[in-house]
This record gives C-alpha cells, structure tokens and sequence, in this order.
C-alpha cells in the first residue's frame, strides 16, 4: 500500500520512527511533513493527509499532532475520510473491522514510541469486515455527501 504520513512540530522524531515501520512491513510511505521544527498548525498537515487518501492518491493516512484530536478533527474535514484517535491498539483493529478506517491518528503526547508501532502495525494488517458494517460505512459516506440518512436496521440481520 501507499501510505501517507504527516505530523505537525510535536511528533516529528515519532513520525520517522513510525514511518520506518511502515516501510519495514514493505509499504511506500509518503511523508508530508512538516519538517520545519518550530510550530506547525495541525490543520495544514490533518488536510493534507485527509485529502491524498481522499483522492486516491494513498490508499491510508496516518497523523500525528500532540493528542492526536486537532489533526483527526482536520483530516475527518475532507468528505471520504473516515480518521480514527487511537490510543491503544483495540480501538484501531475495531476501526479498521468496522468503520474501515482510512487515516489513523495518535498523539505524541500521549502515547510512547513503542505503543504508536504497535497501533499502527495492527491497524495496517486488519482488514474490513464488510457484511453489515458496510451498510453503516455507506450511510457514512452520504453523511458526506449531505444526503439523508435512515434506520435501517434489519432484526434478522
Ligand atoms: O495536539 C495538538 C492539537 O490537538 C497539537 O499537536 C498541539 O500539540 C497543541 O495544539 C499544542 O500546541 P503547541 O503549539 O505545541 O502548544
């Protein structure tokens, strides 16, 4: 896979030690910054990540800021994004299972070099269940699209 990363000024040193693992696990990570170590707006680097998944240009993201939740918010901004903050691996294989997350973000304040290798590590072999989870992703990308959206819950399902 092609695997975009980004970070604002807080994760720049966990940002190459993340991307190496990627590029271990034999995937093309493309950084996207920042590489300037005074402050950087989390936003810029959330968008950017948001929007080469979005695109079709990587088929994952992964962000990184302090907490992890200014960047989600940014990347969640570009309509197809579906970003999840992970603190611990189970909510990132869940993510990946249920809501097919596309970006995953984690914050450099809050969880250690080790802890991050291992989110990320879970998150990229998980697949998609599909199956009803599908129905509800579909629901979330007209939730994009503005469209209206309405139970749908089939009790034999
Ligand atoms: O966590 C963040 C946003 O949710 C950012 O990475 C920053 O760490 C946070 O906003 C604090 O910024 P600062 O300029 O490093 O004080």
């Amino acid at each position: 896979m092609r695997v975009a990363i980004a970070s604002d000024h807080t994760a720049m040193e966990l940002r190459e030690n993340v991307a190496e693992l990627v590029r271990a696990m034999g995937h093309e990570v493309v950084d996207l910054g920042t590489n300037d170590p005074s402050r950087a707006d989390y936003p810029v680097y959330g968008r950017a990540v948001g929007e080469a998944v979005a695109s079709g240009k990587v088929d994952r993201g992964i962000a990184i800021c302090g907490t992890g939740i200014g960047i989600s918010i940014a990347a969640n901004k570009v309509p197809g994004v579906r970003c999840v903050v992970c603190s611990e691996p189970y909510s990132a294989v869940l993510s990946r299972q249920h809501n097919d997350s596309n970006v995953l973000a984690f914050g450099a304040r809050v969880v250690g070099d080790e802890m991050a290798k291992m989110i990320t590590r879970e998150w990229l072999v998980t697949e998609f269940e599909g199956g009803r989870h599908q129905r509800r992703v579909n629901q979330l990308n007209a939730l994009d699209e503005g469209l209206e959206i309405a139970d749908q819950v089939d009790p034999l399902a």
